[in-house]
């Protein structure tokens, strides 16, 4: 069934037993091999949202869909197709990094060989380490080793390079590009726009509960959220600013001497703010 989105979530409602709305009334679809960030605040409901797809946390409104099945009543099978890198690690601290891949290669009949995934995520040195003894970063690569290990067609990730060095963070996108090349559906949540910027195709802007905006990575937010600015001073000493799509004509056609002149592009990140602001 190769037209049915990857993920679909219609209406989706989660209110704890506190009363808290945590997702409300939240629709998106993610077509097949897309990848698609989730981005907020903390608390926007994030994490409840994709637990729910997950099928970790009932939900209660709405229908959800992950490869056409519903995530609360799926069946083991259903599970070896969607790869999960929650927020919190489920490691074993005493095995070595080797023995927690080879134990995790039993769930899924296509699994990925230890070598690959040791190379993949840089992890060839640590491969006799205990899990306990690895570093916060060393360890989430381990989470996301045991994400991919089945080739998963859908792929969650959790704020996954939470607690990554720049150096880390830049071998984890490489990594995703590969495993978004495969044609592998991501579902990405994070707090760091420019990770977003370079995976996801689409993002959604998510704020306590409800859905501020979708839209391709550099259409969010809209238009006018995204239009240059231009600033400079004039002859006379002051700054004049002037909102435009198109800052090269306007500087062509202004015959007066533009000084400190610059051209401001909103970053993903203003955008974001703006839209999370406004609310
Ligand atoms: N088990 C729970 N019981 C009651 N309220 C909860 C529970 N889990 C989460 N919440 C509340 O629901 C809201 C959404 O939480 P959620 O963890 O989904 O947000 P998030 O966007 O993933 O945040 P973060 O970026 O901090 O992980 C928050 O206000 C949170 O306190």
């Amino acid at each position: 069934m190769p037209d049915i989105p990857a993920v679909e979530v219609h209406h989706l409602t989660k209110q704890y037993p506190s009363g808290k709305r945590a997702v409300d009334d939240v629709s998106f679809d993610i077509p097949r091999g897309e990848t698609f960030a989730l981005l907020g605040p903390n608390g926007a409901g994030k994490t409840t949202t994709v637990e729910i797809l997950e099928g970790y946390r009932t939900r209660t409104g709405g229908d959800v869909r992950v490869l056409g099945v519903d995530p609360a009543r799926a069946p083991r099978s259903h599970r070896e197709r969607v790869g999960v890198v929650l927020q919190t690690s489920a490691e074993s601290p005493n095995v070595t990094v080797a023995e927690q891949l080879r134990h995790f290669t039993t769930f899924y009949p296509r699994y990925r060989s230890i070598e690959e995934l040791l190379a993949a995520t840089g992890l060839e040195a640590q491969r006799n380490t205990r899990i306990a003894k690895l570093s916060g970063g060393q360890r989430r690569r381990v989470d996301v080793a045991l994400g991919i290990i089945g080739r998963p067609e859908v792929l969650f990730l959790d704020e996954p390079t939470t607690g990554f060095d720049p150096e880390a963070r830049r071998h984890f996108w490489d990594l995703i590009n590969e495993v978004k090349a495969e044609g592998t559906t991501i579902l990405l949540t994070t707090h760091y726009l420019d990770e977003a910027a370079h995976l996801a195709d689409r993002a959604a802007v998510i704020a306590d509960g409800k859905l501020l905006g979708i839209a391709p990575i550099d259409e969010i937010g809209g238009t006018e959220a995204r239009t240059p600015r231009v600033r400079w001073r004039k002859q006379d000493g002051k700054h004049h600013d002037e909102r435009t799509t198109d800052p090269v004509a306007l500087i062509r056609n202004r015959d007066d001497p533009m000084h400190d002149l610059e051209v401001i592009r909103p970053s993903l990140e203003d955008v974001y703010l703006g839209m999370v602001g406004q609310r």
